[in-house]
C-alpha cells in the first residue's frame, strides 16, 4: 500500500506543479515507485494519453520526471474554460458536458466517491502519490465542496507541505494567513512550508523563518531560489512572463500569436532549444514586426478568438507577413484561424454562427458535437513524426496539399490526411499538436526558413526533445537536494514526524 504526500500553495502560481515534478523525480532517483496526482486541475493546456484520454499538462511533466508514462488517473478532473463563465468539464479524459461555476460547484459532491475509488486504486499501484493542490487552500467560500486541496488531503489522508512564493512579496503573511484560515484538523496536516522563488540573502530571511515556525507552530522544510529551468508550465499564468522581444543575437525570428483563448503553448517549448531561434510572444498591442515564422497556435475558442485578431488588427498584421513571403503555420486552432470559413451552427465554441477566417489558406472548418482526441503517428516526407489531436472542428481542405499523412491513431493502423498546405506553401496548417517535439522534422522546417533568408543551412540535429527534458528534471532534482530537507521529507511520507 503506498503512501501520500500532498503540495499545497498559499496562492495560484506558487510554484506547486514544478515542486510536485521535482519531488516525483527525487524519489524515482532513491529508486521508488511514485506517481503525480491532481484531483482536478483547470487550463486549456492539455495532453492525450496513448489510450486516448484527455488530461492536464502539469500531470504529464510530473510523470516524466517520475519517470512513468502519463495515465488519464492522475489527473481525473480536468476543467477547460471555454468563456468566463464555462467551462467544459472532463472526467477520466471524456468530456461530460459545459457547465458553470454555479452547476459544477453542486455536481462536485457526485465526484467525491468516484475520485476516492479512483485514489485508493493508485495506492495499491504505487509507493507514493505525491499530489497537487489548487490555488489557495484557504477559499473559505468554497471550502465545504473543495475537493482539489483540504477535501482531497483528506480523502488521501495526506500529509501536506505548504508553499509560499516569496518573490511576490507578503510571503509570511500569506503563510500565517492560510494556515489560520483552515479548520484545526486540516491545519493539522500542514507538515512543512517550503518558501520558493527566493532571491537574495539568506542569512536576512533565518530570523524570519524562525519566526514564522513559532507562530505558525510548522517546521520550515526549506527555501528554494529562483531558478530558471525550461520545464513546461501548465497554464497561461506562465505565458503572462514570457519573452516578448526577438533577441537578435539569434538567427530566426519565430513569433507565436498569444490568442486570448490560447491552448497547448507547449507546443513551442521545443524550439527554445535550438541554437538558431528566437521564441517570442505577440500580444495586441506588440509589435508584429517581420518573423521569419509566424505561428498560429490552438485556442479552446477559435470563434471568439478570430474576432480577437480582427479587433486587435492582427489579421492585417498577419498578412502583410505572409506578403513579405514569410513563413505563416497554423496549429490546430491556429489551422482553422488560417482557413476561409468557420462554421458553428450549433454553438459548441460560441453564439457566433459562421465567421471569415484569415483567408490565408482555402480550407473551411465546421464544428461537430463529437470531440476528437487521438495520439497519432505520422508521415510527413520521409520523417515519421508522432503528436496528438485535441479538438471539435472538422475541417475540409480545398488545397491541393495535405501536411501530413496520419499511420496510427490511438495505436490503431489508419490511412487519412492531416493538414493543408498553401499553393505557394508558405502557409501550412495541422492538427497535430506537439509537432515541434519531432527533433529531426523541425530542423528540417527551419531550415526551410533559413534558405529562405539565404542563411545555410544547419546540419545536426539537436538531442531528442525528451532527454532534454530529462536533463532538466535532473537539475530540479538537485536543486531540491540542495535546498530542501529531503531526510525530513521523507519521514513527512511515512507519518513519522511527531505530533506538534
Ligand atoms: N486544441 C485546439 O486548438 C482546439 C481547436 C478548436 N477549438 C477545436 O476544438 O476544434
Amino acid at each position: 500500500m503506498g503512501k501520500s504526500l500532498m503540495i499545497q500553495g498559499t496562492a495560484s502560481d506558487s510554484g506547486k506543479s514544478i515542486l510536485v515534478a521535482g519531488l516525483c523525480r527525487v524519489l524515482h532517483q532513491d529508486g521508488l515507485k511514485v506517481m503525480p496526482f491532481k484531483s482536478q486541475n483547470m487550463a486549456l493546456n492539455s495532453f492525450i494519453t496513448l489510450k486516448g484520454d484527455e488530461m492536464g499538462r502539469a500531470q504529464v511533466f510530473q510523470a516524466e520526471a517520475a519517470g512513468i508514462e502519463p495515465d488519464v488517473r492522475m489527473n481525473p478532473v480536468l476543467l477547460k474554460p471555454t468563456s468566463d463563465r464555462k467551462s467544459q468539464v472532463i472526467f477520466n479524459g471524456k468530456v461530460l458536458c459545459d457547465m458553470d461555476a454555479v452547476e459544477y460547484h453542486e455536481f462536485k459532491p457526485q465526484l467525491v466517491e468516484k475520485i476516492s475509488e479512483l485514489y485508493q486504486e493508485l495506492l495499491q499501484e504505487n509507493d507514493v502519490i505525491i499530489l497537487e493542490g489548487a490555488g489557495s487552500p484557504a477559499e473559505i467560500n468554497l471550502n465545504s465542496r473543495d475537493i482539489a486541496n483540504m477535501g482531497m488531503a483528506k480523502i488521501a489522508d495526506a500529509p501536506v507541505l505548504l508553499v509560499a512564493d516569496i518573490d511576490k512579496g507578503g510571503v509570511f503573511a500569506s503563510i500565517y494567513g492560510t494556515i489560520h484560515l483552515l479548520k484545526p484538523e486540516e491545519r493539522a496536516r500542514i507538515k512543512g512550508i517550503i518558501i520558493n522563488k527566493f532571491r537574495g540573502d539568506i542569512a536576512l530571511l533565518d530570523p524570519g523563518l524562525k519566526m514564522i515556525e513559532d507562530l505558525t507552530g510548522v517546521p520550515v522544510v526549506g527555501v528554494i531560489p529562483y531558478a530558471q529551468l525550461n520545464i513546461e508550465d501548465e497554464d497561461s499564468v506562465a505565458l503572462s512572463k514570457v519573452n516578448r522581444l526577438y533577441n537578435p543575437q539569434k538567427a530566426l525570428d519565430i513569433a507565436v500569436v498569444a490568442l486570448s483563448k490560447i491552448s497547448n503553448f507547449t507546443d513551442f517549448n521545443s524550439l527554445h532549444m535550438e541554437p538558431d531561434v528566437s521564441v517570442r510572444y505577440v500580444f495586441p498591442g506588440d509589435q508584429l514586426g517581420s518573423p521569419d515564422i509566424l505561428i498560429l497556435p490552438g485556442s479552446k475558442n477559435t470563434l471568439e478568438d478570430i474576432l480577437y485578431l480582427k479587433k486587435a488588427g492582427l489579421d492585417h498584421e498577419i498578412r502583410r507577413v505572409h506578403h513579405e513571403g514569410k513563413m505563416i503555420f497554423g496549429i490546430c486552432g491556429g489551422f482553422q484561424l488560417l482557413g476561409n470559413m468557420l462554421h458553428d451552427p450549433a454553438q459548441v465554441e460560441s453564439v457566433h454562427g459562421s465567421l471569415e477566417g484569415l483567408g490565408l489558406l482555402n480550407v473551411e472548418t465546421f464544428f461537430e458535437t463529437e470531440k476528437v482526441t487521438t495520439r497519432v503517428t505520422a508521415q510527413i516526407g520521409d520523417d515519421q513524426v508522432s503528436g496528438y489531436e485535441i479538438h471539435m472542428g472538422k475541417t475540409i481542405n480545398h488545397e491541393a496539399r495535405a501536411f501530413a499523412k496520419i499511420t496510427a491513431a490511438n495505436g490503431i493502423t489508419t490511412e487519412r490526411l492531416d493538414g493543408a498546405i498553401s499553393q505557394d506553401r508558405r502557409v501550412i496548417g495541422t492538427y497535430l499538436h506537439g509537432i515541434f517535439d519531432n527533433s529531426h522534422w523541425r530542423r528540417k522546417l527551419l531550415n526551410q526558413a533559413r534558405s529562405a533568408r539565404g542563411l545555410s543551412e544547419i546540419q545536426e540535429v539537436t538531442i531528442p526533445y525528451h532527454e532534454y527534458k530529462s536533463q532538466q528534471y535532473d537539475k530540479l532534482a538537485d536543486l531540491l537536494r540542495e535546498n530542501l530537507d529531503i531526510e525530513r521529507i521523507y519521514r513527512i511520507i511515512n507519518q513519522e514526524e511527531s505530533e506538534r
